[in-house]
């Protein structure tokens, strides 16, 4: 990509909007601009100062395309850090396209995507990470994914590796210059205080890279699973989640073949509910297709919803009862095989068991069903009982509320730095691959030189997330997934 030529894109989406804005950037942006703009005020473009905003004509020779309002930005105070002209014109796609093609007809180039932010790196307007953020910001569609893009635009994550780096730089440093003293045996690098900035930076590597795990979850929604046999009200209870007639509800057992997935923030939090195919045995190829999908998505989901018909343990436990046989030889001992299966399957994963249908059964029947069934939540960490009605809607808010709870959102309230990107991810794992034997030479007592190549190893793996080590390819595929004009 040229550096040193002016790029023109329409930042704002395409297509009609009340007013859309037209970005130029680089050396030739303010004089290109400048004799295509009559000012209302008479005043010459080229003339005015940095962050100054002007109405006036765009015109193609005498044509007048549309009446506007220009910034200026003057180098090195703009996004990018080039000289930058803003156009705020009429939102139609005609007007757009004219203005566009003029300014491409007078020498500016169309830019490729994320070519405005690349420059803002280039020209040390912001770090790697901090402009990677800046494509997590705009997609950002929920407080959580909102608040963790911010803090890596605004610099939280960068000014801590930055921290860590320059330390270890700094006993980089003393330890290579031992090495120019070779022969007098002198220890400029203290190994007791590197042993404890060893420690430090582990911690602090190990803390990050915990963090990638809620991190990625918060990110792209977190994955919750709903599951159970087939009609017992999965399809219903998506719906009434996300607020909207989404999945097929019908009283035929085996009605959703494939699984239904959609986003839906709750609290500030993006989750993704996967409506699945009910679990049964059955004869029907597609529907065993269904069934094995169901179970893939089981292992993907981050919280798993059990759902099961509150109706079939009332009745069977009040007539039970009634005769006086234990309800461990009926239904619930069948629930507490199948709730078995999937606790054996799944071991890790949270289970939410919840008893539907809930407006079918009677007061009285309530209790003493609420209580089997968290007598076989009970054995089991992270399981919990509901009881609900996904048709009336009584109790969803409590469901809603339970799977706030599963996530864990304290770091996200800490305001503590959580790693969303698997590129930073990966160079942290390498990073502290290195600190590691680092850690395993200062024990072993290993000489400065062989100790220098690790610590600037890891090093290395620092620079990449904030970019003082990069490559072109990696810098294309970066700003490549960003949108035209950014
Ligand atoms: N019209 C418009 N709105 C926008 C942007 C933009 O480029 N244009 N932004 C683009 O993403 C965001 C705002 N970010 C910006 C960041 C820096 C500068 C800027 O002019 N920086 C100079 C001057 C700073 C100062 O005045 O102190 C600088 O950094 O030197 C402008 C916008 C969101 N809204
Ligand atoms: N009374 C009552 N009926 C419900 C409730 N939830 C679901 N139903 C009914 O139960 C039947 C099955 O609902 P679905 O949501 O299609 O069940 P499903 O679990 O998705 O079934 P499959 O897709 O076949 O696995 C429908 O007739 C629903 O209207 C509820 O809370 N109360
Ligand atoms: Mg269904």
């Amino acid at each position: 990509m040229k550096m040193n030529d002016t790029i023109v894109a329409l930042a704002t989406p395409s297509g009609a909007g009340a007013i859309a804005i037209i970005r130029v950037s680089g050396p030739e942006a303010i004089s290109i601009v400048s004799p295509l703009f009559n000012a209302k005020s008479g005043k010459l473009l080229e003339k005015q100062p940095t962050h100054t905003l002007h109405l006036g004509n765009i015109i193609d020779s005498e044509r007048v395309i549309d009446e506007v309002l220009v910034s200026v930005f003057r180098a090195p105070k703009s996004y990018t850090g080039e000289e930058t002209i803003e156009i705020s014109c009429h939102g139609s796609p005609y007007i757009q396209q004219e203005i566009i093609q003029l300014l491409v007809r007078k020498g500016c180039r169309s830019a490729e995507a994320g070519e405005f932010t690349l420059r803002a790196f280039l020209n040390g307007k912001m770090d790697l990470s901090q402009a990677e953020a800046v494509a997590d910001l705009i997609s950002s569609e929920n407080q959580a994914s909102h608040q963790m893009a911010m803090q890596q635009m605004r610099g939280g994550f960068s000014n801590e590796i930055q921290r860590l780096r320059q330390e270890l730089l700094d006993f980089a440093s003393l330890i290579e210059l031992e090495l120019d003293f070779a022969e007098e045996d002198v220890e400029f690098a203290n190994r007791e205080e590197f042993k404890k900035l060893i420690q430090r930076i582990q911690n602090v590597l190990k803390k990050l890279i915990d963090s990638f795990a809620t991190g990625n979850v918060l990110k792209n929604g977190i994955p919750v699973a709903i599951v159970g046999e087939p009609n017992v009200g999965k399809s219903t209870l998506l719906n009434s989640l996300l607020n909207e007639e989404r999945a097929i509800v019908s009283e035929i057992a085996g009605t959703t073949r494939d699984t239904i997935e959609d986003e839906m923030a709750i609290g500030g939090v993006g989750f993704r509910f996967i409506d699945t195919a009910g679990i049964r045995e059955t004869k029907d190829v597609v529907e065993s297709i269904g069934i094995k999908k169901t179970f893939e998505k089981i292992s993907q989901a981050q919280v798993v919803v059990f759902l099961l018909n509150a109706e079939k343990f009332e009745v069977r436990s009040s007539s039970l009862s009634a005769s006086g046989i234990s309800p461990e030889g009926g239904e619930l001992s069948e629930l507490k095989t199948e709730i078995e299966k999937i606790r054996n399957k799944f071991p890790q994963k949270p289970l939410l068991i919840i008893a539907n249908k809930a407006d079918k059964i009677e007061e009285a029947g309530k209790e003493s069903l609420i209580a089997e069934l968290n007598s076989i939540a009970q054995n089991r960490e992270k399981a919990h009982f509901l009881l609900l009605s996904a048709k009336t809607g009584a109790g969803v808010e409590e469901l809603k509320d339970k799977l706030l709870d599963f996530v864990n959102t304290g770091a996200l309230r800490n305001n503590n730095t959580i790693v969303t990107n698997s590129r930073h991810y990966n160079a942290l794992l390498s990073a502290l691959e290195e600190i590691n034997k680092v850690q395993e030479g200062l024990k072993m007592g290993l000489s400065g030189d062989l100790m220098a190549i690790d610590i600037r190893q890891a090093l290395h793996h620092f620079g990449e997330i904030t970019g003082e080590i990069t490559n072109d390819d990696l810098l294309g595929n970066i700003f490549a997934n960003f949108c035209i004009g950014k």
